[in-house]
């Protein structure tokens, strides 16, 4: 599967190559693959009983305050990924952002695209690429997706020239929705501690400086959809991730031992919670469970924008949020997290779940 200087084939290619099977590293085993759709077969149900819950942020109005930390604090108990409308964002930057990210995977030719390429050795480096750990052995299954990623925070870290430059706008739409990201990831996070009686700054305070990455991920139509997945079950490993995603669907988020799919709202933002927040929470809110799954006949695109702590940083329980109970889970300097993340594989929660006490 490897092509000249160690690059990772991509997955787009191989859709374009109209390959009638998955080739085998690419297979789930058979208790990771998606359920086929029983939605044709069961009862219907209400949209909102198939899809995350919903909550209208009102644009932060101040007199709805009380009902929104109350909504909240109930959809990270109950969900950790819910969508949000009137976050503030303006929809058209939500839809430049889908478009140029499209124009990027669908206008160029692959010989272009691979000019962007990632470094496939070092995990989470910017630009395009297809394999998301830094695992080397054969026997990992690979995702059935590509995509590129943007480092956008700190602004040192910050450099568009290493971005597309096609189509003309791409570099300042990313730059535009980085900047509003952040903003929407600081009022959500102090919603969040304030919903769990904390000061606002709580968990903003706990994490730092925010490490932001924007990753466009591209799901090509997949021949055989029973099969693969397009991102494998996870959570993310930072502290919130704020996810739009096109109107093909495939997100889903496990819930109570079920996959449920993530209905597309055009003009809403998903909200995931990732592991640091569940730490620093001790465990009153806990990361969200989620994958992609792949379709047959169309491509799906989704942008997730991640916000971290910086590698040095240490995490463990606030002390605002500990009170009387005890602290349930161990320090962790957040570099040494994501590395474990990134060489041993999330296979769900398995590395949150390594520093419970
Ligand atoms: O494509 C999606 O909907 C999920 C993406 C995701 O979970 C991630 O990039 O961490
Ligand atoms: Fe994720």
């Amino acid at each position: 599967m490897e092509i000249a200087g160690n690059t990772p084939i991509r997955v787009q290619s191989l859709a374009q190559n109209g390959v009638s099977s998955v080739p085998s590293q690419y297979i789930q085993t058979p208790e990771n693959r998606p359920k086929p759709n029983l939605s044709a077969t069961t009862v219907s149900t209400s949209s909102n009983d198939t899809s995350i819950p919903l909550i209208d942020l009102c644009h932060f109005e101040p007199s709805r305050a009380i009902d929104t930390r109350r909504e909240i604090s109930r959809l990270c108990k109950e969900w950790g990924a819910f969508h949000v409308l009137n976050h503030g964002i303006p929809i058209q930057l939500l839809n430049d952002m889908r478009s140029i990210g499209l124009s990027f995977f669908n206008d160029l030719d692959i010989s272009e695209k691979l000019k962007y390429s990632c470094d496939p050795n070092m995990a989470a480096s910017e630009g395009y690429g297809t394999r998301m750990l830094v695992n080397k052995s054969d026997d990992t299954v690979l995702d059935w997706r590509d995509y590129f990623d943007h480092h956008t925070f700190p602004l040192t870290r910050r450099n568009p020239s290493r971005w597309p430059d096609y189509p003309a706008n791409y570099r300042n739409v990313v730059e535009e929705y980085s900047n509003h990201m952040k903003v929407l990831a600081q009022k959500l996070l102090a919603l969040i501690s304030e919903s769990l009686g904390a000061p606002s700054s709580c968990i903003e305070e706990a994490v730092g400086e925010f490490y932001q990455n924007i990753t466009i991920s591209y799901y090509p139509s997949c021949p055989q959809p029973e099969l693969t997945l397009g991102l494998q079950s996870h959570s993310d490993m930072g502290a919130i991730t704020l996810l739009i995603q096109d109107d093909v669907g495939g997100l889903q988020v496990l819930k109570d031992g079920e996959w449920i799919t993530v209905q597309p709202v055009s003009d809403a933002i998903v909200v995931l919670l990732a592991d640091q927040t569940e730490i620093i929470t001790n465990g009153a809110y806990r990361s969200a469970i989620h994958r992609a799954i792949t379709n047959a006949n169309k491509a799906r695109l989704s942008v997730a924008t991640f916000h971290d702590p910086a590698k040095t940083r240490k995490i463990s329980p606030a002390e605002e949020l500990l009170s009387d109970s005890t602290p349930r889970y161990r320090q962790v300097v957040y570099g040494d997290y994501v590395k474990s993340w990134y060489t041993k594989g999330p296979e769900g929660k398995r590395n949150i779940d390594a520093l419970l006490l």
